[in-house]
């Protein structure tokens, strides 16, 4: 008998509007992130996200993103907003990322990354790693790829793979990595922080187009 992995699980980041975070939610969408890093052009303020996280229904996470972000602020964004998860897409150290007593995911900026393990090893409380482009000094969210073949099949956490994802390259992208999840933010827009119905649909069901890998029960 073969054992299925559990599908790839799927993020949209950088939501601004309610009806995009319903619409996701709709689609089956396993996490939303919204971004509270001011230099993004996703910025969302409190009020706004708080709005976005009640529109949503039960099971579906929210992530805040952070980017260097102060700890006062980001505080406050707990506190007000009370996201799942954070996901720290700076600089941060592990035991500043830990200091706030919340589950967190950590970017890892594989345009300087060599050795992702490594990588991980200096952040023991993640609770998985998102591999992104991270190029040129950008902000995060640029919608470039990184060469897929650099990403860890193995690396004991579950990693979470971004960068220039969208409806045509996903799926190779999955059959390639393996990954937890997927995370996309420009592939699904028209402009951004506006995303398209048309592109999120396509997006989930390229994703599901993949055939999840079979396991042995061995390997389990
Ligand atoms: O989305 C943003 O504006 C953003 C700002 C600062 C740091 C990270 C940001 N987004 C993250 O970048 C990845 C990749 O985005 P894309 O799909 O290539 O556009 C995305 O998963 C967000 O988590």
């Amino acid at each position: 008998m073969q054992i299925m992995n559990s599908p790839t699980r799927i993020k949209f980041c950088g939501i601004t509007r309610t009806e995009d975070a319903r619409f996701a939610a709709g689609l089956g969408v396993d996490a939303i992130g919204l971004v509270f890093t001011r230099r993004s052009r996703r910025f969302v303020g409190i009020t706004q996200a708080r709005t976005i996280r009640r529109a949503l229904p039960l099971f579906v996470s929210t992530v805040a993103l952070f980017m260097d972000d102060e700890p006062g602020w980001i505080e406050e964004v707990i506190a007000e907003v009370q996201p799942d998860l954070l996901q720290f897409h700076g600089g941060e150290a592990a035991g500043f990322a830990a200091s706030f007593a919340r589950p967190y995911i950590k970017a890892v900026p594989m345009a300087s990354v060599t050795d992702v393990a490594t990588y991980a090893s200096q952040h023991p409380n993640a609770a998985g790693f998102l591999l992104d482009s991270h190029t040129g000094g950008a902000t995060g969210g640029t919608g470039e790829a990184f060469d897929w073949t650099r990403a860890p099949r193995q690396l004991g956490r579950p990693v979470v793979l971004a960068g220039g994802l969208d409806a045509q390259n996903v799926a190779q992208a999955i059959a390639l990595v393996r990954p937890y999840a997927v995370d996309v933010s420009s592939g699904i827009e028209t402009a951004p922080g506006i995303k398209s119905v048309a592109k999120m649909r396509a997006f989930v069901d390229a994703v599901r187009s993949v055939a999840p890998e079979p396991t042995h029960p061995a390997a389990r």
